[in-house]
C-alpha cells in the first residue's frame, strides 16, 4: 500500500520563506545523492513525501533554504501513488506514547482493519505511532467506546496514555473547553477520564486485577492468589516479578535499589518477557527502580508496541506491585522516559487513579 501522508503541519510551512531561484533538475539530482527519485524533476523529502516543486535538498533529502509544499494533491501523485481511500486523523501523545486518533462515531466498528492500522503506525511508510485509537459511540450508558490497535495490529483491552488522549480529542470534537468527565467503555470495562482545569487529565483506571489466572499467567501464586515477587528466569537472570492486570497484562520487575533501570538491555530482554510462555496472552513488562517510597523510575517494553516512552496502565500496575512488595506508598510519582505521571492506588475504593497530560501533535490525512 502506498501510504502518503498529507500533514497540514508540513503544508502550513508552504510559503513562509522567500523562494530562492529554483535549482535546475541537475542541482537537485546532484544534491540529492541519496538515490532518491528525481526523474520528475522533483526532490523527495527524506520522509519520501513528494515536494510540489523542485527545491534544494541535501544528500539526506533534507529540504534546505526553501519552503516546501507537501501534499498528496500534488500533480505528480498519480493514482498509482495514492490509494482509493483516505483517513482523516489527529495525532496525540501522552508523554511521547503517541497515537493516531480517529473519529469513528458513525459506526460501532473500527473503520480500518488491524493490518491497515499497523501500516499507518509504521514510522517510515505511514504516519508513525504506537497505536491507533478509534472513538466509537457509547453503549450501555457510556458516552463513548474506545477501541485501540497496537502498532503491530494486535488489540489490547485498555491504554492509559491513550484514554487521556481520547478524552482531549473528544472534548475537541464536542467543542468542550471546561472541565468534565467522560464515561468510556473499553474492553477492560468502564474507564472515567476527567479533564482538569489545569489541562491535565485524571483517570479512574478502575481496580487492579491480581488473581494469577486473570492476568493471565501460569506462574504460581505466592500471596493470596496473586503473583508477588515470584522468580522468573529470563535471559539467564532470575528476576523477581509481580503480575498485575489493569485490564491488560503487566509483569513488573522491581530492581535492587542501586541498579540503574537505564543500564538494562531492554531490546534484548523485552521480547523474552513479552512472549514468555508463562504469559498466554503475552505481557507488557515494566522494569522499576525505587528512588524513594513515593518516587519510582520505570522503563517499559510494551506488548504489541515494543519500547515506548510511556505506558499509563504500566505505571498503574507498577505502583500496585511496589505496594504489594512493601517498597512504595500508595501515592507515587512515576518517572517514565517521556515524563512523569502521578499514580494513586486509593485504599478507600481500591481504584487506581492516574493523572497526566495529553498533547495534540498534528492533524492529517492518511491515504490507505
Ligand atoms: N501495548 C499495551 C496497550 C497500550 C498500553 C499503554 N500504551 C498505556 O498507556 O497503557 C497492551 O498491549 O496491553
Amino acid at each position: 500500500m502506498a501510504s502518503l501522508v498529507h500533514s497540514s503541519a508540513l503544508s502550513c510551512s508552504r510559503a513562509t520563506a522567500a523562494l530562492a531561484p529554483l535549482p535546475s533538475r541537475g542541482d537537485c539530482r546532484a544534491l540529492n545523492n541519496g538515490g532518491l527519485r528525481t526523474d520528475l524533476g522533483l526532490c523527495r523529502h527524506k520522509s519520501n513525501l513528494p515536494l510540489l516543486r523542485r527545491t534544494r535538498c541535501d544528500a539526506f533529502g533534507n529540504v534546505r533554504a526553501q519552503a516546501m509544499s507537501v501534499g498528496v494533491e500534488t500533480k505528480i501523485a498519480s493514482k498509482a501513488d495514492v490509494g482509493e481511500s483516505s483517513l482523516q486523523f489527529v495525532k496525540y501523545h501522552g508523554l511521547g506514547n503517541d497515537f493516531i486518533l480517529v473519529d469513528n462515531r458513525k459506526s460501532s466498528t473500527p473503520c480500518i482493519s488491524p493490518e491497515a492500522a499497523a501500516k499507518l503506525c509504521d514510522r517510515n511508510f505511514g504516519v508513525g505511532a504506537d497505536g491507533v485509537i478509534f472513538v466509537l459511540p457509547g453503549i450501555n450508558g457510556s458516552d463513548y467506546t474506545m477501541r485501540i490497535y497496537n502498532s503491530d495490529g494486535s488489540e489490547p483491552e485498555m491504554c492509559g496514555n491513550g484514554i487521556r488522549c481520547m478524552a482531549k480529542f473528544v472534548a475537541e470534537l464536542e467543542g468542550i473547553t471546561e472541565s468534565r468527565s467522560y464515561k468510556i467503555d473499553t474492553l477492560a470495562g468502564l474507564i472515567v477520564p476527567k479533564l482538569m482545569d489545569d489541562g491535565q487529565i485524571c483517570v479512574d483506571m478502575g481496580t487492579p486485577i491480581l488473581e494469577a489466572k486473570k492476568i493471565p499467567t501460569t506462574l504460581e501464586p505466592t500471596q493470596d492468589g496473586a503473583v508477588v515477587k515470584a522468580p522468573l528466569v529470563v535471559a539467564g537472570r532470575s528476576w523477581n516479578v509481580t503480575c498485575v492486570s489493569m485490564g491488560n497484562p503487566h509483569c513488573v520487575a522491581l530492581l535492587d535499589a542501586n541498579e540503574d533501570v537505564y543500564s538494562l538491555p531492554l531490546a534484548e530482554i523485552g521480547p523474552l518477557f513479552e512472549k514468555n510462555e508463562v504469559f498466554p496472552a503475552k505481557t507488557n513488562t515494566e522494569f522499576v527502580q525505587v528512588l524513594s517510597p513515593s518516587h519510582l523510575r520505570m522503563r517499559v517494553w510494551e506488548r504489541g508496541a515494543g519500547p515506548t516512552l510511556a505506558c499509563g496502565t504500566g505505571a498503574c500496575a507498577l505502583v500496585v506491585a511496589a505496594v504489594l512488595e512493601g517498597r512504595a506508598e500508595r501515592d507515587c510519582l512515576v518517572e517514565l522516559p517521556g515524563g512523569p505521571l502521578q499514580i494513586e492506588w486509593r485504599e478507600s475504593d481500591n481504584h487506581v487513579y492516574m493523572t497526566g497530560p495529553a498533547e495534540i501533535a498534528f492533524r492529517g490525512t492518511a491515504y490507505l
